[in-house]
């Protein structure tokens, strides 16, 4: 199967109508008012309205209170949630959606027992660990930390950009790939350019 590409990130309608004509499989809603990237319900409703059908839109969520998962649900069209924080699993599944887990990845860390944790999650997202940050800090990390088999299809993400896509998707083989900061001109706004090079970079890289 080809690999998947989500765009993070995205505030504007114009930014993720163009990561879907670049070939973007998801754009990715940051639903976190503590990150530069948050939108409001109705700035989300007009990204979602300026898709093609066919782009899966990812709604990301950090620790949220469960009311606040609801009502995004309630009132946008979300195809997919993903958990940024230190949710537990029965959390996660209780909205009765596909998931996806991120994970923070550090030395140490036993990444195949994080999985384990989550076993109907669509995906493990690894993200770069960083102190005091919960992600999006444009941080790359060790692949080589990377088990060749985890229970979970594999999202990588974290400090990834249209210089190193290529080489990761190399080197990593992940089912998918993620990216926000690496492919913005300002915090929140998108790069047209950079998102072409990393959705090029991907696929070619994959290959
Ligand atoms: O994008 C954010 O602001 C954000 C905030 C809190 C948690 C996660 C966030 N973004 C996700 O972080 C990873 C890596 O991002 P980057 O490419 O290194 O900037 C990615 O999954 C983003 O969706």
């Amino acid at each position: 199967m080809s690999i998947r590409i989500k765009i993070c990130g995205i505030t504007r309608p114009e930014d993720g109508a163009e990561a879907a004509r670049l070939g973007a499989d998801a754009i990715g809603l940051v639903f976190y008012p503590k990150s530069p990237r948050n939108v409001s319900l109705v700035q989300a409703q007009a990204v979602i309205a300026a898709l093609p059908p066919f782009v899966s839109v990812v709604a990301l969520f950090v620790n949220p209170e469960r009311e606040w998962v609801e009502e995004v649900l309630a009132h946008c069209s979300i195809d997919i949630l993903q958990f940024h924080g230190e949710e537990a699993a029965a959390f996660c599944r209780s909205f009765q959606r596909p998931y996806l887990k991120a994970v923070r990845v550090k030395p140490g860390l036993d990444l195949t027992a994080a999985a384990a944790q989550y076993p109907d999650a669509r995906g493990l997202l690894t993200d770069a660990f960083v102190e005091g940050a919960h992600g999006g800090t444009g941080t790359t990390f060790d692949w080589t930390l990377l088990p060749a088999n985890l229970p979970l299809p594999l999202i990588l993400s974290g400090g990834l950009d249209d210089q190193n896509i290529k080489q990761a998707v190399a080197a990593v083989r992940p089912a998918a790939v993620d990216v926000s900061s690496g492919v913005e001109a300002a915090k929140g706004i998108k790069d047209a350019a950079r998102m072409a090079a990393f959705i090029s970079g991907a696929r070619h890289g994959a290959v």
